[in-house]
């Protein structure tokens, strides 16, 4: 299984694939990963065009530390076998399969991987996989298609078309998509990969996009699917750690590697149990405070 640990994925910013000077900038916002759209952002004759740009795009453009995701078309379409040879000669990190519902489409998708990897020279193995869940069954298949391949490294709720297949829309306060939210992530957790939670469409609403982080945080998510650099500042924001998670992350570390010495894997920290999860989730705080620079190379805490 894909180790979701390796990386943090709190933003997934969708660029237009049809778009040359979003394609080209997309890599100064910050985003952890730049996801170009070959599907639903790209009209129907502008497909083979948006395919190239992204491609040439993958080639040439420098997007630094970043994630390069693709999002092909689905496999209903006429297209999705070109976008996947396309993506995987220009050597994508990620492939991400929109409208997924069942194991099977993954399965198709890794053969076709597979083959476009040895096809074109590239590490066979080397192009991981994620699924957009856009559907009731989707949803009601969310593990068998999070624990369907060892490339897959996430599963994500697509929201938009989601409710569309309920009979419903989106209300500001996502009851809508409690049970869908959540089965996500239990697929996801039990397959040892990551959930990323769906767009939020409103660009100008930050209160309302805030509100929706925070909930989805709480529950769990590694983050969210964007569409505009906006957005990344306010999940980062939802995302930060605080002082005082930092300071307690650094003193849980400190304890668990004096606990070692001595050769047990548990202690007893200001009256709080320190063990294997607390140290994992204290990992995890470290990270993030790393990747927001709120602490020195060695892990101490920067004041500002
Ligand atoms: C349901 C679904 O399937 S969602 C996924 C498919 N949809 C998409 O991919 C849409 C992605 N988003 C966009 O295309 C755009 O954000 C829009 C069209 C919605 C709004 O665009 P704008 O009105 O230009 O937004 P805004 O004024 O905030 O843009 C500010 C800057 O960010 C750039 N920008 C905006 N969105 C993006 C983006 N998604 N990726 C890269 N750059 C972007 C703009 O080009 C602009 O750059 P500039 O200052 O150099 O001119
Ligand atoms: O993946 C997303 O969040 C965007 C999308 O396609 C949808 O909501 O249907
Ligand atoms: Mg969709």
């Amino acid at each position: 299984m894909a180790n979701t640990e390796e990386r943090l994925r709190r933003t997934m910013m969708f660029v237009p694939g049809n778009n040359p000077a979003m394609i080209k900038d997309a890599g100064i916002y910050g985003a952890d990963s730049i996801m170009f759209d070959l599907e639903d952002a790209v009209s129907m004759p502008e497909k083979d065009a948006a395919r190239y740009l992204v491609y040439e795009a993958l080639k040439m453009v420098d997007y630094g530390d970043a994630e390069l995701v693709v999002r092909i078309n689905g496999l209903d379409t006429p297209y999705f076998e070109n976008d996947i040879k396309a993506m995987v000669k220009a050597g994508v990190d990620v492939i991400r399969l929109p409208k997924v519902e069942s194991a099977e489409m993954i399965h198709t998708l890794k053969e076709l991987v597979e083959n476009a990897e040895k096809e074109f020279g590239r590490t066979v193995g080397e192009t991981n996989l994620m699924a957009a869940i856009e559907s009731a069954k989707g949803v009601v298949n969310a593990y068998e298609i999070a624990s369907a391949s060892d490339r897959m490294i996430g599963i994500a709720l697509s929201a938009e078309d989601y409710t569309t297949d309920m009979k419903t829309h989106r209300y500001p306060d996502g009851q809508e998509l409690l049970y869908a939210r959540n089965v996500i992530l239990h697929a996801a957790r039990a397959a040892g990969i990551a959930a990323f939670d769906t767009v939020f469409t409103n660009m100008d609403d930050e209160e309302g996009f805030k509100r929706e982080t925070e909930l989805i945080h709480q529950l769990g998510f590694d983050g969210k699917s964007l569409i505009n650099p906006r957005q990344i500042s306010w999940v980062n924001d939802v995302y930060r750690p605080t002082k005082k998670e930092i300071l307690n992350a650094q003193n849980v570390m400190a304890a668990i590697e004096a606990a070692k010495q001595k050769g047990s894997g548990v202690i007893a920290m200001n009256g709080q149990m320190v063990d294997r999860p607390v140290v994992m989730r204290a990992e995890r705080v470290m990270r993030l405070a790393k990747a927001n620079h709120l602490v020195d190379l060695e892990g101490n805490y920067i004041e500002e």
